[in-house]
């Protein structure tokens, strides 16, 4: 996958160096590439603002800069793979909700470009023009405000890069964390037995991976219903059974 990022604070995405994204970009999985929006202006100053058009506070950020980084990063109108359109992500508090089933579709993408606003925001025009040829999604992390798009964009690559292939050690991990299913994963646990007075619940030392199972998934219930009903709400009903809903 080929990721490329623009923002006017790159030094955000030195994070992006470590861990498993970093070997990600190491063994070629991940093609990253991180942009200043500031190469793309010409005056001295580097100014990449203005004043909004119908007053109010603070800032919007200009179209010329985001039109010239756009059109060198996504210059032809299909992908690398020449079938689909290039994917543009804008992190912004007005965007659909990120889900890990978003992350799911993301990882799908042979190119993703994000662009990171800051200020009151990016010129909607180079939103409006960037849909004339790539598929451009706004995505919010949660109903709360943040600076600028860059601490979105860490979020999103990181839900996305783990579910390539390969990038993590043990795949099967993927398949009981939370979310994986539309339910919460049950507590987890490991050595010693006992701590500080806690025991560790007999079942999951039982070596009965029947009981095991059924234990995590009613303990993931539980805590679903308890913490976010609104997953529960969201269940198909096959998926669960008559014990399911005495649980
Ligand atoms: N508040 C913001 C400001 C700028 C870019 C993204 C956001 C955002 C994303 N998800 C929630 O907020």
């Amino acid at each position: 996958m080929r990721v490329d990022i623009v923002s006017i604070f790159p030094e955000y995405f030195a994070p992006l160096d470590l861990s498993l994204i970093g070997k990600a970009r190491a063994n070629g999985t991940l093609r990253l590439a991180v942009h200043d929006l500031r190469d793309w202006t010409h005056d001295v100053h580097r100014t990449v603002d203005d004043t909004p058009y119908g007053g109010g506070p603070g800032m919007v950020m200009r179209p010329e800069p985001w039109g010239e980084a756009l059109d060198a990063l996504a210059p032809d109108e299909l992908s690398p793979d020449g079938h689909t359109l290039p994917r543009l992500l804008v992190p912004s508090p007005a965007g659909v909700r990120f889900t890990q089933a978003m992350a799911h579709e993301l990882a799908t993408e042979s190119h993703l470009l994000f662009a990171c606003g800051r200020y009151e925001g990016i010129d909607q025009r180079v939103l409006d023009h960037a849909a004339t040829r790539m598929r451009v999604t706004e995505v919010s992390l949660g109903d709360y405000v943040l600076f600028g798009g860059e601490v979105a964009v860490l979020v999103i690559l990181e839900a996305v890069t783990r579910l390539l292939p390969g990038v993590l050690g043990n795949a099967g991990s993927l398949a009981e964390e939370s979310h994986a299913h539309g339910l919460l994963e049950a507590p987890m646990y490991t050595k010693p037995a006992t701590w500080r007075g806690h025991e560790v619940p007999e079942v999951l030392r039982s070596g009965d991976h029947g009981r095991i199972a059924r234990w995590r998934r009613d303990e993931g219930l539980l805590r679903t219903a308890a913490r976010r009903p609104d997953m529960i709400a969201a269940l198909p009903p096959e998926s669960l059974d008559k014990r399911d809903r005495a649980a």
